[in-house]
Order: structure tokens, then C-alpha cells, then sequence
């Protein structure tokens, strides 16, 4: 058996339209579920191994991706998200009830990825968002109960799935990071 990853991912990558226009996210809650409206197509869409980005129930991986935070906007049963944890960069909205990660926002005005929200494109109603294009945080599975020599195994699997795995982000996002951290030590 294939090891499992993620259930979005696990039976191959669907492409994404090239036209998403953006849609509805909503939580897993039967009863009055929480719905994020998300404008526009979703950018970096990649599944991440870290244990701070939310995961279905038995998922080795999140699938998680961004979106500029003017996009994004609580539509219903917003008095059900609490901040997972105020202390992290990304302050992770959640519902109290089922757990799901809704939006995850930068607050600090210097990080580099301020003005971005981090969504999970699997809780859209609607299809056709962008695809995820790597992985990232693969090694910090192992955090989260993966035995170091499953590893091969699952970085073999992301490469067959057409996800090149990285330990961190992908080199495009370390160096848009290092660009940033570099302006700011300059200016
Ligand atoms: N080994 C740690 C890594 C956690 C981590 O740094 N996660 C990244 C990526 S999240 C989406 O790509 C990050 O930027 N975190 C900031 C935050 O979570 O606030 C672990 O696994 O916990
Ligand atoms: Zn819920
Ligand atoms: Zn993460």
C-alpha cells in the first residue's frame, strides 16, 4: 500500500482550471458550518508536512495555499472561529467545533509574507483552484509520529505524484524570503 499523504492528492494531482474565480470555503461542521468567501484564484499551493498547518483526519500532509488577505472574507458563522494560537506567525482561525483550519493571517507588517492568508483549497465547494506545485516541510513529519526511514518511501511518493519535496519552502519562496530579510537590512 502507498503510503498517504493527503486525501486530495493521494489518487494523483487534478489540475486546476486557470480560470478559478474563487469560491466558498467551509468548515466540517453539519450544523451551521463556518464559510469563508475567498476571491480569486489561490498562489504556492503546496502540501506541507509541518504541525501547525491542519490536516484532515489520518493525512501525513496539509494542503495549504495563499491568498492575498483583502481577498478573504467571513461570510457566515464567524462566532465559531477561535486563533488556534496567538503566539504563531500565522494565527491560524479555526472552528471550535470540528477544528478546521479557516485562514491563517500574518499580522506583523514586517514579514515577508505579510498580506498573504494561508487557506486550505480542499474546503472550497467549488472546483478548479490551482493545483498544489511541491512540497514543503517534509522532514517535520517526523514530528508528528513518522518514523525517520518511512521517509524515503514518502518523498519517493510526493516525486511520483509530481510534488518535488523540500525541507523548507520551495527555492522560489526561500529566495522571495532572503529578498526581503536583505531590503530590510539595507534600508
Ligand atoms: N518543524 C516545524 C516547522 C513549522 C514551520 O515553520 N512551518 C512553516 C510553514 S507553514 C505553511 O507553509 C511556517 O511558516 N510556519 C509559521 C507558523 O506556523 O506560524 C513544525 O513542523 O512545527
Ligand atoms: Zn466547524
Ligand atoms: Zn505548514
Amino acid at each position: 500500500m502507498t503510503v498517504a499523504l493527503h486525501p486530495s492528492i493521494d489518487n494523483g494531482i487534478k489540475q486546476g482550471s486557470g480560470s478559478f474565480a474563487g469560491g466558498t470555503l467551509a468548515c466540517k461542521c453539519k450544523d451551521h458550518p463556518v464559510k469563508v468567501g475567498i476571491k480569486g484564484d489561490v498562489a504556492h499551493n503546496h502540501a506541507c508536512g509541518c504541525t501547525k498547518c491542519w490536516k484532515p483526519q489520518g493525512a501525513n500532509f496539509s494542503v495549504v495555499a495563499v491568498v492575498p488577505r483583502q481577498n478573504v472574507t467571513v461570510l457566515e458563522n464567524g462566532d465559531k472561529l477561535q486563533v488556534v494560537d496567538p503566539s504563531a506567525v500565522i494565527q491560524r482561525h479555526a472552528c471550535k467545533a470540528c477544528g478546521t483550519h479557516m485562514y491563517g493571517r500574518i499580522e506583523n507588517k514586517g514579514h515577508p509574507f505579510y498580506g498573504l492568508d494561508f487557506i486550505h483549497p480542499e474546503l472550497f465547494q467549488e472546483q478548479g483552484s490551482q493545483a498544489p506545485q511541491f512540497a514543503a516541510f517534509v522532514s517535520s513529519v517526523i514530528e508528528s509520529g513518522v518514523k525517520p526511514e518511512q521517509m524515503a518511501g514518502i518523498r519517493s511518493r510526493l516525486k511520483e505524484i509530481g510534488l518535488e519535496p523540500y525541507d523548507c519552502l520551495s527555492p522560489a519562496l526561500m529566495d522571495a524570503i532572503a529578498t526581503h530579510v536583505a531590503k530590510a537590512k539595507a534600508a
